[in-house]
């Protein structure tokens, strides 16, 4: 296929956000807000860091690779409304197959309302999928890592765990184990970003925030960092799916606090506010616990620590990073 027929045929037919006043067709995009900061955040995904052939199909490489922007505009406490693409395409890559990772990122923009807007098609070496996503946030609302106070509850969506534990099944199990643990592998290949609860915490006064891309040791430590404050928190009140104990011990603790990729929330609110989370987290049939506490220690200050097996250890940046060579 020709760049030209490729770009024609992944364009849109119509634009849902009346944002939009330029989409696909000239040398850039233009949308208009006048009530709302727009949020940017921008993440790539490179074939064999981010997916390969035995853990993603192309349509799952399209659907994470906009899950995982998606959530960043969640960790904002915003919205998401358009995205902009840039792919690096191996002559490898079939007409279908790219067609499949754009149907994947299109089933999951349906679910929240958003437009594919712009994009840059190169051809080279390995498969370089690049999401730029647009969102909003009512003035001055975003939610901020270094937001934290003194006595707040921290809090995590979800379970943890999940999808590190789907990676390891696709990349060591047979495809008999796979079946078996379909949830697992479901949570690494289509993960879902909390858009929904926290588009419904307006009324939360004041909240910290950060999604879960590389595990909570690494983002609870970058709220502790940025808040200047000390996070405490209980191993055994991080949730985790009951299946993921069919596992070792060890993975089990690997995989809830260094596993990432789960895309759900880690945040803080005060105590007062906690009741009122609950409810929201109810209402949006989000599961929600409460895995700690946060400190003002002025020898502890942007440091984490662990209780565990009676013990309070800290809790090291040890998630997922690049560059580490
Ligand atoms: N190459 C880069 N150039 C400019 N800013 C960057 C670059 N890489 C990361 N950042 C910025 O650094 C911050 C942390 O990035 P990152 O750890 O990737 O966040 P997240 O885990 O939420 O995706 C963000 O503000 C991001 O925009
Ligand atoms: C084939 C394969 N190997 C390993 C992983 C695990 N992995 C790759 S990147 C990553 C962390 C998240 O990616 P990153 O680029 O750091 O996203 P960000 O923190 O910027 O959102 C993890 C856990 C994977 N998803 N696929
Ligand atoms: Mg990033
Ligand atoms: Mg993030
Ligand atoms: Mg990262």
């Amino acid at each position: 296929m020709k760049e030209f027929d490729f770009i024609r045929s992944i364009q849109p037919d119509f634009y849902r956000q009346s944002s939009v006043v330029k989409g696909i067709g000239d040398d850039a995009a233009i949308v208009r807000h006048t009530n709302e900061d727009v949020i940017t955040t921008v993440d790539t995904m490179v074939e064999n860091v981010h997916f390969s052939s035995k853990t993603t199909e192309p349509f799952h490489i399209g659907y994470r690779a906009l899950a995982a922007n998606i959530s960043d505009i969640a960790a904002m406490g915003g919205k998401p409304t358009s995205y902009v693409v840039s792919i690096v395409i191996p002559d490898s890559w079939s007409a279908a197959d790219l067609q499949a990772i754009y149907h994947g990122m299109k089933e999951l923009a349906k679910v929240f309302n958003m437009d594919l807007i712009g994009g840059d098609t190169v051809s080279g070496e390995q498969l370089v999928l690049s999401i730029t996503v647009l969102g909003t946030v009512l003035k001055g609302k975003a939610r901020y890592r270094s937001d934290a106070q003194e006595h707040d509850i921290i809090f995590v969506t979800g379970t943890l765990g999940d999808a590190a534990c789907g990676l390891h099944l696709l990349l060591n199990a047979t495809h008999k184990e796979q079946d078996n643990y379909r949830y697992f592998v479901k949570r690494h290949q289509m993960p879902m970003p909390r858009v929904s609860f926290i588009n419904q915490c307006e009324n939360i006064t004041r909240m910290s925030l950060n999604d879960i891309s590389d595990g909570i040791a690494n983002e609870a430590n970058e709220i502790a960092e940025t808040s200047d404050k000390t996070l405490i928190i209980e191993y055994d009140k991080i949730p985790s799916h009951s299946r993921l104990a069919d596992f070792s011990h060890e993975q089990q603790f690997k995989w809830s606090l260094t596993g990432g990729e789960d895309f759900e929330l880690i945040g803080t609110v005060s105590e007062k506010d906690w009741e009122l989370l609950k409810t929201i987290a109810k209402k949006t049939n989000t599961k929600i616990s409460a895995i700690g506490t946060v400190r003002n220690d002025w020898n502890k200050n942007g440091t984490v620590w662990l209780q565990h097996n009676h013990q309070l250890k800290k809790l090291e940046k040890s998630g997922y990073t690049h560059l580490s060579r």
